[in-house]
């Protein structure tokens, strides 16, 4: 309820003008002096005053001179019987409000509260939403400052509007003098790579990034993340909206992600470790190679023996750089005919051949911002080879059937265990698709090669298998070790790891004995290579009853593993479903 205060020394019209106002709804105080008047103030201020000028001493005015003097800017009605020019000059001069002559009626009386104090309400309203706006801009330039990123805004005409705290140590700015200059100059050394991207966001009224830029600083290089933001799509928040107005400026946002991506560095080196397995030199060297090729975009050719991990390489290139975000697309290239192969990496439109009903998308496309791993390349058709090519000098593709090429932007990563140099030489590869794969070669030794990575491996897979079937087993005894390590592993990494499966099924205690190794390996080391041949047991070995312990134990073991089945069993022991029904036979099970 609006606070009104009557001041007069006539007790009859304090007395009317407090019964009109109050019917009226306001609450009311009256005093008969300005003494009076300043204490009812002091005590509360009032949201109008009405006051008499004179008062029988100090007069309306003076009171209006010390009201005004006290910073109150409440409206202030001077109230006369005797209108006078100079005291209404006066008045008006020191801030009265309005001037009303006696007798002043309900209404005139009314009619004076209601339009002052609406106006004192609309005054107050201004005053609040601008105390607020200044909060808010304070607020605003508190965060401006405090961000860790450094902000530029800049008008249409590149022209420095504002620039907070942090561009002085990432852009290395002159962040006083900044306000005003041209762009350029104000971004010194970060100008070169800045302004392209402000002019694009300007031009083309959307958000243009860019990651991962170097750029020169007097710390040294730092590694910044750049963002051209039009005023206006900050405004609304309208991330990549094409076409909005950019007339209103561009931000620009500097982020340093120096730190970030020394960390990402390491944590792709540590995906690399942790994947693949090995602690001889030359894996070292693998290692190392893989990590420097991870954050680049060159294509990648591994080579190595059936088994060796190149799947795992490409893997770990794709998941361990720029691109692990995109996809990871793997195609077998031996596993299709040439049609098939040519559709599944190009894809095809309706009709291109019978069969295709609607469109597909070809894998090459599906890779587009990752990787494609184009494994067995040394087993594709020479049509397939151009075609690939293309897409490796063009980054372009064309689908089957359709005349018009799609541009692509993938990593190609391709693999093969077959020597392509051989290939060429017999004319059955490109020799410029060889070129154009092999920038640069990984080369993947064979097991046999790197005999001291065999236990660490082992015990890789152990580990994982004790993961998978909820068991503890906690290694291989010393004859399995050294079976393993002696071996030659034709089929490497793969053959290791299942050998280790194997066994970890067979063996019923918490360490593996060499008895629950495949055959192959046991007829490596205690088997004769007649029975390597064959599969028959040596009943005339001097140990021939020991073995026969043995197999009976393997087994048993293997079919209670696969619930009886034979097949499944025999599988698993690594021999041929005859073998194992003659030794069953054979051992009167
Ligand atoms: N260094 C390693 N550390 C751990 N596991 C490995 C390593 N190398 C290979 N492997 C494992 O061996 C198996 C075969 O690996 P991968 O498929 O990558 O070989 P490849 O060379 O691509 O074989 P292919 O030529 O037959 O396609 C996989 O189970 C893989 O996890």
């Amino acid at each position: 309820m609006a606070f009104i205060l009557v001041v007069d020394d006539e007790e009859s019209i304090c007395f009317t003008f407090r019964l009109f106002l109050e019917q009226a709804g306001y609450d009311v105080q009256t005093a008969s002096s300005c003494a009076g008047a300043l204490t009812v103030i002091d005590g509360q201020t009032p949201d109008l005053i009405f006051a008499d000028i004179m008062l029988g001493g100090p007069s309306g005015i003076d009171l209006l001179r010390e009201v005004r003097h006290r910073g109150l800017t409440m409206p202030f009605i001077l109230i006369t019987g005797e209108p006078s020019m100079e005291t209404a000059v006066e008045a008006l001069a020191l801030g009265a409000d309005e001037y009303l002559y006696k007798p002043v009626d309900k209404d005139k009386l009314l009619l004076a509260a209601e339009r002052w104090l609406r106006y004192k309400y609309v005054v107050d309203q201004k005053q609040r939403l601008e105390r607020e706006k200044d909060e808010l801009r304070r607020h605003l330039e508190t965060v401006f400052n405090a961000v860790p990123d450094a902000i530029v805004t800049v008008s249409s005409g590149f022209t420095v509007l504002s620039v907070n705290e942090a561009c002085r140590n990432i852009l290395g700015m002159d962040t006083a003098a900044a306000g005003g200059q041209p762009c350029d100059k104000a971004l010194g050394s970060a100008a070169a790579e800045c302004m392209p991207l402000l002019r694009e966001a300007v031009r083309a009224g959307h958000i243009v990034q860019r990651g991962g830029v170097a750029v020169q600083h007097d710390r040294g290089e730092i590694i910044v993340d750049i963002s051209a933001v039009p005023l206006a799509c900050a405004a609304t928040a309208t991330e990549h909206s094409p076409g909005t107005d950019a007339s209103g400026g561009v931000m620009l946002i500097v982020r340093d992600v120096t730190r970030l991506t020394g960390l990402e560095r390491a944590l792709a080196a540590q995906h690399i470790r942790r994947s693949m397995i090995g602690r001889s030199s030359v894996m070292r060297g693998v290692f190392r190679l893989v990590e420097s090729l991870a954050d680049t975009d060159t294509t990648v050719l591994v080579t190595g023996e059936s088994g060796t991990g190149k799947e795992l390489v490409a893997d770990a290139l794709h998941h361990s750089g720029a691109r692990a975000q995109g996809p990871f697309v793997k195609v077998n290239c031996s596993a299709l005919s040439e049609t098939l192969l040519e559709s599944e990496l190009f894809g095809h439109v309706r009709g291109a051949f019978t069969g295709a009903t609607k469109d597909r998308t070809g894998r090459i496309q599906m890779a587009h911002g990752g990787t494609l791993f184009l494994d067995e390349i040394g087993d594709i058709s020479p049509s397939v080879q151009l075609k690939l090519l293309r897409v490796l000098q063009e980054k372009e593709i064309e689908r089957v059937g359709e005349g018009r090429p799609v541009k692509v932007d993938v990593r190609v990563v391709a693999a093969t265990n077959k020597s392509l140099r051989a290939l060429v030489a017999r004319g059955k590869f490109r020799e410029d698709l060889y070129y154009r794969l092999k920038v640069v070669e990984v080369h993947l030794p064979a097991l046999r090669e790197r005999r001291e990575d065999i236990p660490l491996l082992a015990e890789h897979f152990i580990e994982e298998f004790n993961e998978h079937f909820h068991r503890r087993v906690s290694g291989l005894d010393s004859s399995a070790q050294q079976l393993l390590v002696q071996y030659d592993w034709p089929g490497n990494v793969r053959e290791l790891r299942h050998a280790v499966e194997h066994a970890f099924i067979m063996a019923g205690g918490n360490v593996i004995p060499a008895a629950a190794l495949p055959a192959e390996l046991m007829q490596s080391g205690r088997f004769s290579a007649q029975s390597a041949g064959t599969g028959a047991l040596r009943h005339d070995a001097p140990d021939a009853a020991a073995q026969g312990a043995e197999w009976k134990q393997r087994l048993s073991a293997a079919l209670k593993e696969t619930g009886g089945n034979k097949a499944k069993a025999a599988r698993l022991l690594g021999i041929s479903r005859q073998t194992m029904y003659r030794r069953l036979r054979e051992l009167g099970m």
